[in-house]
């Protein structure tokens, strides 16, 4: 059968786990390791596909709760599954809703077959069982689409996770089974096991029988300390096969991607970005400036003079202070972009380095410039 994800492993960190890849996908080649922004709603927030497509993003995610709620899969599905919904001809990855339905429904229940739950946004009443997420991420033709998995909450007990991670396991089989459009949409199967290493050695090992063409690592990002995520992370990646992609799941910031790769990780998504650019703050290589700041209010530099942005090239911090104390959505706009822009073009510096075998030293590099001194 023709699998419409295909990995390329083309070198090996030698002082990390550390990999530089190669992703190919119905929607384009996606190098990595890679930053996904988070489209959850069907757009980037404030940001245009052409916009997306001239900062180099090649592969957005979006959520299949969401979507599901508004406008619905039906819809969208008429309209060309997301890529022509969103008028977006690079490729797509959808999450399967298990964290949202925990993270945001009211009322949950969960049971071997499925979760019932009622939407965050009128109320009313859904269910989710794999069958019914896949038939949802069919219609919704991303190019990468997860299996429905139970993302435990963060402390949880060891009986909590042991439960959770085998109705996962058995979860990803049913939606291996019930995937109508295999060699159109790579179907990966999600690590859970919290904060057991052997819980998770056995996710991992029983999602690997099941033969996926990636895995995402879950259950992480959810409010445990970072060292033990890192530390998760560690333990939890040698397990998977070195030749498919691995996703972590809902992470990160600057630190954490660097963490993550040196961990073996190829693909990250997370809102921050985008979402602390509607507050304003913004990501240089000198760290978080809070524009806002009445220190911005006569500076006309750039927002980060090392950026090549348009942003960086066209404004001064000066502008977009003023923009962000009016409340003109131009602020936003530009703050989003710029923010995108960083994370992406941070992920380029890290593949570069891992091509020159100089990850670590690009990571201490950037961690002392940018404020997390290692020292
Ligand atoms: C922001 N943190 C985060 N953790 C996540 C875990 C999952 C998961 N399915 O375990 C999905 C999205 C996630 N986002």
């Amino acid at each position: 059968m023709a699998q419409p994800i295909r990995f390329e492993l083309l070198r090996r960190d030698g002082h990390s786990q550390a990999r530089r890849g190669r992703l190919t996908t119905p929607h384009g080649v996606i190098e990595t390791p890679v930053f996904m922004p988070v489209g959850t709603q069907a757009t980037v927030k404030t940001m245009a596909p052409w916009e997306l497509k001239e900062i180099g993003a090649g592969i957005i995610l979006s959520n299949t709760y969401h979507l599901h709620l508004r406008p619905g899969e039906q819809l969208i599905d008429r309209a060309g599954g997301l890529h022509g919904f969103m008028n977006w001809d690079g490729a797509v990855l959808t999450d399967s809703g298990g964290f949202q339905v925990f993270s945001l429904a009211d009322l949950r229940k969960i049971t071997d077959d499925g979760v019932s739950f009622r939407s965050h946004l009128d109320g009313s009443s859904h269910s989710f069982t794999p069958e019914s997420v896949m038939a949802i991420e069919n219609a919704l033709g991303a190019d990468i689409i997860m299996a429905f998995d139970e993302c435990p909450p963060y402390p949880a007990t060891r009986a909590y996770v042991e439960t959770s991670l085998r109705r996962t396991v058995d979860w990803a089989q049913r939606c291996k089974a019930s995937h109508q459009r295999p060699e159109e949409q790579g179907l990966f199967g999600i690590v859970q096991g919290g904060e057991f290493l052997d819980l998770r050695k056995e996710a991992a090992l029983r999602l690997i029988d099941l033969d996926f063409p990636g895995y995402a690592i879950g259950g992480l990002s959810v409010g445990e300390p970072k060292p033990l995520m890192y530390d998760i992370l560690a333990y939890t990646t040698p397990w998977l096969p070195v030749d498919k992609p691995r996703y972590l799941m809902g992470v990160g910031s600057p630190d954490d991607l660097f963490e993550g790769v040196e961990r073996g990780v190829d693909m990250f998504d997370c809102v921050l970005p985008t979402r602390i650019a509607r507050n304003g703050t913004v990501l240089t290589s000198e760290g978080k400036r809070v524009m806002k700041n009445a220190r911005y209010s006569d500076d006309f530099l750039p927002l980060d003079p090392d950026c090549d942005c348009r942003v960086c090239k066209t404004f001064s911090r000066a502008y977009i202070r003023h923009l962000i104390k009016a409340d003109e959505v131009l602020g936003i706009r530009l703050t989003s972009y710029h923010n995108v822009y960083f994370m992406l073009d941070l992920m380029k510096r890290i593949r570069q380095s891992i091509e020159a075998d100089r990850f670590l030293g690009y990571k201490q590099e950037f961690y002392e410039r940018y404020g997390y001194n290692e020292k």
